[in-house]
This record gives C-alpha cells, structure tokens and sequence, in this order.
C-alpha cells in the first residue's frame, strides 16, 4: 500500500521510527513532514496528509503529535477521513475491521518506537470487515457528513 505519514514537533523523532517499520513491511512510505523539530501546528500536517488520502494518493496515513489527540481532531473534521487515536493493538486493528479508519494517530510523547511499530503493523495488515453491521454503521458515518454539512 501507498501509506502518507506527518506530524508536528512533537511528533518527529517517533515519525522517523514509524517511516522504518512501515517500510519492513514493504509499503511505500512518503513523509509528510515535519522536517524538523521547529513548531509547528498539527492541523496544518494534518490537513496536508489527510488531502493526500483523500485525493487517492495514499491509501490510508499515520500521523504522530504528542498524544495523537490534537491530530485525531483535526483529521475528523475531514469528510472521508476516519482517524483514531490507537495505543493498543486491538484497536489499531478493530478500528480498520470494524470503522474503516484510513488514519491512524499516535502520540510520541505516550508509546515508544516498539509499541508504535507493532501498532502500525495491525493498523496496516487490517482490513474492513465485510459484516453487514460494520458496513451499516460506517455509511451511517457518511450519511452523516452529508446530512451535517448541509444541514438535514
Ligand atoms: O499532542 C499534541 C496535540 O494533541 C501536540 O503534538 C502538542 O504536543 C501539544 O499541543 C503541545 O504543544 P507544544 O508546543 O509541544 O507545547
């Protein structure tokens, strides 16, 4: 798969961690930024990343802030993004199964470079699950982005 990854200061040094173990597992990794440890605010990584999925450029996207919150926020302000914070292994995969989420967070500053490669890995290996109360739930999620935005 084609995987997008960014994240904000805080995030950067995990991200480097997360770029490797991606890659072990033979997908195609492109990094999104940050570059540095210079500040920078999570929604703008965010927006770009999630606009990458969304074009079709990537197939799904992890994206690491301090605690994965602020960037989870922001991606799910996104019509056509499903983003979860996932600090343990059944939910880096439940959430794909059942919600098909196409971005993963994760916090640098609360799971080591060990926790987070094993969490991308079920992230990755996961996929939706074709259970008619999984699919019912998650158009339900896409008829609500319709019906929100335009106010039914
Ligand atoms: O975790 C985050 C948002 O949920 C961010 O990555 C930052 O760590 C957090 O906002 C703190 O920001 P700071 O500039 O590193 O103090």
């Amino acid at each position: 798969m084609k995987i997008a990854v960014g994240g904000d200061h805080a995030g950067f040094s995990l991200k480097s961690s997360i770029i490797s173990a991606i890659q072990s597992l033979g997908h195609e990794v492109t990094d999104y930024g940050c570059y540095d440890e210079n500040p920078i605010d999570f929604p703008d990584i965010t927006r770009e990343v999630c606009g990458v999925v969304l074009e079709g450029k990537a197939d799904r996207a992890v994206l690491v802030c301090g605690t994965g919150v602020g960037a989870s926020i922001a991606a799910n302000k996104i019509p056509g993004i499903r983003a979860a914070v996932c600090h343990d292994i059944h939910s880096a995969h439940q959430s794909v199964e059942h919600d098909d989420v196409n971005v993963m967070c994760i916090g640098a500053k609360i799971v080591g470079p060990w926790l987070a490669a094993d969490l991308v890995e079920h992230f990755l290996k996961a996929e939706f699950s074709t259970d008619e109360d999984c699919r019912r739930r998650v158009q339900k999620l896409h008829d609500m982005e319709k019906s929100l935005f335009s106010g039914n």
